[in-house]
């Protein structure tokens, strides 16, 4: 890709961050992973923060006045009580690095993470491990990388080590990497192959909702199962749906593999992190879906590190977008 294209500089930098850490994650066991529960009682593991500092770091490189909202902070992992852990993160990051970073860096580089975000100025959005769940289970995971500015999503990667080129199975690959830039569609390579060939990728273009295909997490707790198979025989969807933990969800939505990804909140209060939808949301957008909440809204990546004027998510081929939307508002119209 031309360097004379918009955000050529920055898609290069978080291209290269991706693959760093995502080379750092397939180091980790997952069996084996050491892990701590945060207060909100969800797993953080060495992959995690390991991603965290390499990407952190490598950004703050080129772009050190782009501040970062990343999903961990360093708190837990500066107490006494986690010096194995730390010890760990730290053995992980420097396997990776052509010069090895300190102790009191790793720590730093993790905590550039606090941005608050919102609606002006510049900066990245981070989820270092995103399906962490997925990860320790030795399935899907991705890290997943943004740009937002005047708080429009304006570059979006997916670093998936453990999906492959096509389809939604599980099996041995190299990975896949999805990256988008605003107005410049949305490309594909295989993970860690920076000679590769992109290819540009595409939605589906299903006739009818019976012809779909689609989607959703595995974890019940993170959106309602039940909704969205009520959906689905609304809509007159008849495939069974694939599970698939994080972003890897967006990235096949995006591809045509599947073509509507569901997230129906499964109880009131949750509000959705930004950094668990920036890339995968413009990587479909790029590559021809629609995008929106279960209200029709588009997100809001402006409202701060959470999608505060937002509820659930809604990610399809703009063929049959109208319809699954109308078959979600008429399930929720009826709970
Ligand atoms: N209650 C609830 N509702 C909705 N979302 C929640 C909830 N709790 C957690 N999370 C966030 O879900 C992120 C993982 O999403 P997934 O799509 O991978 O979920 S699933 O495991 O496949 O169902 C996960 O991201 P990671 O922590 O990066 O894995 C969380 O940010
Ligand atoms: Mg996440």
């Amino acid at each position: 890709m031309s360097s004379t294209l918009p955000y050529a500089a920055e898609r290069l930098a978080a291209v290269t961050a991706v693959q760093l850490a995502a080379r750092a994650t397939r180091q980790v066991q997952p069996t084996q992973a050491t892990t701590l529960l945060k207060t909100d009682t969800s797993p953080v593991t060495v992959a995690d923060y390991a991603a965290q500092t390499l990407v952190s770091q490598h950004l703050a490189l080129s772009f050190p006045d782009i501040p970062l909202v990343a999903e961990e902070d360093a708190q837990d992992l500066g107490s006494s009580a986690s010096e194995n852990l730390r010890h760990q993160v730290l053995q992980c990051v420097n396997s990776v690095l052509a010069a090895p970073i300190t102790n009191d860096q790793m720590l730093k580089a993790i905590d550039r993470g606090g941005h608050a975000g919102g609606p002006t100025g510049k900066y990245w959005v981070l989820d270092p491990v995103d399906g962490t769940k997925g990860f320790l289970r030795g399935q899907q995971y991705a890290i997943c990388l943004a740009l937002v500015e005047e708080g429009q999503v304006k570059l979006g990667i997916l670093g998936c080590p453990r999906l492959p080129l096509q389809g939604v199975e599980e099996g041995p690959t190299t990975g896949s990497l999805v990256a988008a830039v605003q107005g410049q569609g949305a490309y594909q390579y295989p993970l860690n192959d920076e000679e590769a060939e992109g290819k540009q990728i595409h939605c589906a273009k299903p006739a009818s909702t019976a012809d779909a295909a689609f989607c959703e997490g595995v974890e019940a707790a993170h959106s309602s199962h039940d909704t969205h198979a009520a959906i689905a025989r609304e809509a007159r969807v008849t495939r069974a749906p694939a599970r698939l933990d994080s972003q890897c969800k967006y990235a096949v939505v995006a591809r045509g593999d599947a073509d509507i990804y569901l997230r129906i909140p499964t109880r009131p209060g949750y509000v959705e992190k930004i950094w668990d939808h920036a890339a995968g949301a413009l990587i479909v957008q790029e590559a021809g879906g629609k995008v929106c909440d279960v209200d029709g809204l588009p997100l809001d990546f402006s409202r701060g590190r959470r999608l505060e004027g937002n509820r659930g998510i809604i990610a399809t081929a703009s063929t049959i977008h109208s319809p699954i939307l109308q078959a979600t508002q008429s399930v929720l119209a009826k709970i």
